[in-house]
C-alpha cells in the first residue's frame, strides 16, 4: 500500500528524513515510532503530498503522492496531531462540512455521521458545540472524521496523545475493530506498549532514518532480548559503583529507578543477591527497552 525506497526530505541543508526504505501492506496495522525529531511526521505528511519528497520514490495505492494525492486522499482517512476542528461549531455541523469537503453524497451524510458518533460513543454530543467537548471527546470526534470517508488506509499520527487511560484503551479497541475489519493503520505513537499491543510490525526512525524494522516480539529479540530488573532508588548510588566496573550490564535511570537488563533472569537474580541489594522488581525487556537502545537513550555499558 505505501511502498518507500530510499526517501528523503530535506529542509534546506537539514534532512529530516534521510534515505527510508519500508513497506506497509495491505491490511497490517504498521508503527512509527521514533524520539521527537525523528521524521514521523514528515514522513506521514509525504503519504499524502502535505509534504513533497525532495529525494527517493514513495507510492500509495500505487500513485505518486507529489502529483497524485487527490487520488490518494479519496482512499484514505487521517488523525492528525492538531484536532482542527470548527470550535464555534456544533459536532454535526462540522462533520456535515467534512462530508460535503470529501463527496460523501448528500443522502448518505446524516446516515454515516450519526453511525460513527454512535460507534465512538458520542451520539449524546451530536448537536453541541465542539468547544464543550472534552480533550478525549475531541480526539474521539477526529477520529469519526477521519472515517467518514471509508478509508482503505488510515494514518494515525499520535492518536491518543495527552488522554486519559480509559480514552486511551476505548481507541485501542476501535483501532483493533478497524484493524479487524481489514483496514489498514499506520499508526505513529510515543507509547512503546500502545505500539507493542496494535502493531504486527513497526520502524523505529532515529534522525531521518531506519534504525531497526520487525514485529514487536521480533525487535525485542533481536535488539533487547532478557530480563530487566528494576531497583530501589536508594541502591542506585551503589549499582552505579557496581557497574562502573563492569563491562557485562546495560542499564539506564529514570525517575523511578535503575533499570538493569540482563540475558537470563538468573543473571539479574544473582547480581541481586550477590550484592544485598534492597527488593527489585523484574519483568521481560519490551519495546520500551528496544527504543531505548536503539535511539542512543539507553546507557550501554558493554558496547
Ligand atoms: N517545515 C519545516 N521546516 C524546517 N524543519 C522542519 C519542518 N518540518 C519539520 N522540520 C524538522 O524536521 C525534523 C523532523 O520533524 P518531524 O515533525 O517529522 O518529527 P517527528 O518524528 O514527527 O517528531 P515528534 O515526535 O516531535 O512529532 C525536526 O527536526 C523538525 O524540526
Amino acid at each position: 500500500m505505501i511502498i518507500a525506497k530510499n526517501l528523503k526530505k530535506s529542509f534546506g541543508d537539514f534532512h529530516a528524513v534521510n534515505g527510508i526504505d519500508l513497506e506497509v501492506k495491505k491490511g497490517e496495522c504498521f508503527g512509527l515510532l521514533g524520539p521527537n525529531g525523528a521524521g514521523k511526521s514528515t514522513f506521514i505528511n509525504m503519504t499524502y503530498g502535505t509534504v513533497r519528497r525532495t529525494g527517493g520514490e514513495l507510492t500509495v495505492f500505487g500513485f505518486d503522492p507529489n502529483n497524485q494525492s487527490r487520488e490518494i486522499k479519496s482512499r484514505l482517512g487521517v488523525v492528525t496531531q492538531d484536532n482542527a476542528l470548527d470550535e464555534s461549531l456544533t459536532v454535526l455541523e462540522n462533520m456535515q462540512i467534512y462530508c460535503a469537503f470529501i463527496g460523501v453524497p448528500k443522502s448518505e451524510r446524516t446516515k454515516r455521521i450519526d453511525e460513527l458518533l454512535e460507534y465512538m460513543n458520542l451520539a449524546h454530543k451530536r448537536d453541541a458545540l465542539i468547544q464543550t467537548l472534552s480533550g478525549g471527546m475531541k480526539r474521539r470526534l477526529v477520529f469519526v472524521r477521519a472515517l467518514l470517508g471509508k478509508p482503505e488506509l488510515l494514518i494515525l499520527d499520535e492518536p491518543t496523545t495527552g488522554l486519559d487511560p480509559a480514552v486511551r484503551h476505548l481507541l485501542w479497541g476501535k483501532v483493533r475493530e478497524l484493524h479487524q475489519n481489514g483496514t489498514t493503520i499506520v499508526l505513529t505513537t510515543h507509547y512503546m506498549h500502545e505500539a507493542e499491543v496494535l502493531c504486527d510490525r513497526l520502524v523505529i526512525l532515529n534522525q531521518g532514518t531506519v534504525a531497526a524494522e520487525g514485529s514487536p516480539q521480533k525487535m525485542i529479540l533481536d535488539h533487547a532480548p532478557g530480563y530487566v530488573g528494576i531497583f530501589n532508588l536508594n541502591d542506585v548510588d551503589k549499582i552505579k559503583k557496581i557497574i562502573s566496573t563492569s563491562d557485562s550490564y546495560i542499564f539506564h535511570e529514570d525517575a523511578s529507578g535503575l533499570y538493569l537488563r540482563t540475558q537470563t533472569l538468573s543473571d539479574l537474580t544473582a547480581f541481586h543477591s550477590d550484592h544485598g541489594l534492597l527488593p527489585l522488581q523484574i519483568r521481560p525487556s519490551n519495546l520500551e527497552d528496544v527504543f531505548l537502545k536503539l535511539t542512543g537513550k539507553e546507557l550501554a555499558i558493554d558496547a
